[in-house]
């Protein structure tokens, strides 16, 4: 979704971002661009680099090399980053935690108070926050991080850690923020927050893989077999990267035969399944950097 004219910059450009800690290379040459009042969702496994790409859009790490530019008005506060599990202090109350956030940071505002109603914290806030739940901790970093007003959110997996209804709850709050003209940022490997991004960018550990629509990428993906765990694995329907994906009860796996279709092939415990966001990310981070890494080899 662009929202970008001739007069109106990315949100955030980065460009040919590359960074290593303790002698490891964790970014190679990244380059992206967030357009302005849009939700983007950074998705991909465990330990690919993604919570590093946040920070140095963010500032909190200097790349090593590439350039990293955000919003128009220099000098103002441009940005906030809630980098996952590090805003919330265990020695303090929940509203002293606020509190001491609320004084840090120049663009803060009172909007915590409607934030703890929606989050469901209110009648929390005078405890420790050490004593809160691993999910409740997630909520009051994100209440401090909606209340501050700026231009751009950076979010680190704000899914983490929350029930499903939580979840629904925190995108109605994202959705508001970008409706409201804020960029959002933020990282994931939750499938459902696939519903949220306006753009969806897939990372593993080769960089930025693909990019796009949530639902444009998972609408064009292979056909996806299901079959059980016992079933035979059907020869006649090669799949990608000979690689089934563990789906809830069953497995899935991507035809090589664009032409499956469903119906035409339900045969000996398997059939042909609609695509969901769940398979969207384990095609894209699970079968394709199988099938990208051997060139030529099936597609
Ligand atoms: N200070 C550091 N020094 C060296 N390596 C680091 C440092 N911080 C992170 N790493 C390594 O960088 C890699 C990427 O970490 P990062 O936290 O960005 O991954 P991630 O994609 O956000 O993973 P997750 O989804 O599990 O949060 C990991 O292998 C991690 O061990």
């Amino acid at each position: 979704m662009s929202n970008r004219t001739a007069h109106n910059p990315p949100a955030i450009r980065a460009m040919n971002i590359s960074k290593s800690l303790g002698g490891t290379q964790l970014l190679d040459n990244i380059s992206i661009e967030i357009e302005p009042q849009t939700v983007t969702a950074i998705a991909g496994p465990n330990g690919v680099g993604k919570t590093i790409l946040l920070c140095c859009l963010s500032g909190a790490l200097a790349p090593d090399t590439g350039t990293i530019t955000m919003g128009t008005n220099e000098g103002t506060a441009q940005h906030v980053f809630a980098p996952q599990g590090s805003l919330a202090l265990p020695g303090l109350t929940g509203r002293e935690t606020i509190d001491f956030y609320q004084s840090l940071h120049p663009s803060a505002t009172d909007r915590w108070r409607d934030l703890v109603t929606t989050f469901e914290l209110t009648p929390h806030l005078d405890e420790l926050v050490r004593n809160y739940s691993g999910g409740m901790q997630q909520l009051l970093e994100l209440t401090i991080a909606f209340s501050v007003s700026v231009p751009i959110i950076i979010l680190d997996e704000p899914s983490a850690n929350l029930d499903p209804t939580m979840v629904q709850t925190v995108h109605d709050v994202i959705r508001s923020k970008r409706d409201a003209g804020t960029t959002v940022v933020f990282t994931t490997h939750t499938p459902v927050d696939a519903e949220l991004a306006d753009e969806l960018l897939v990372m593993t550990d080769t960089g930025i893989t693909v990019s796009g629509v949530p639902q444009t990428l998972r609408d064009s993906l292979p056909p996806i077999i299901a079959r059980s765990p016992t079933a035979p694995i059907p020869e006649s329907v090669p799949i990608y990267g000979d690689r089934w994906v563990r789906h809830g009860d069953v497995l899935h796996g991507f035809a090589r035969n664009p032409d499956v279709r469903p119906g035409v092939e339900e045969v000996s415990g398997r059939s042909i399944v609609e695509p969901s966001f769940r398979d969207l990310f384990a095609y894209y981070t699970e079968v394709e950097p199988l099938i990208a890494h051997r060139p030529g080899a099936e597609k």
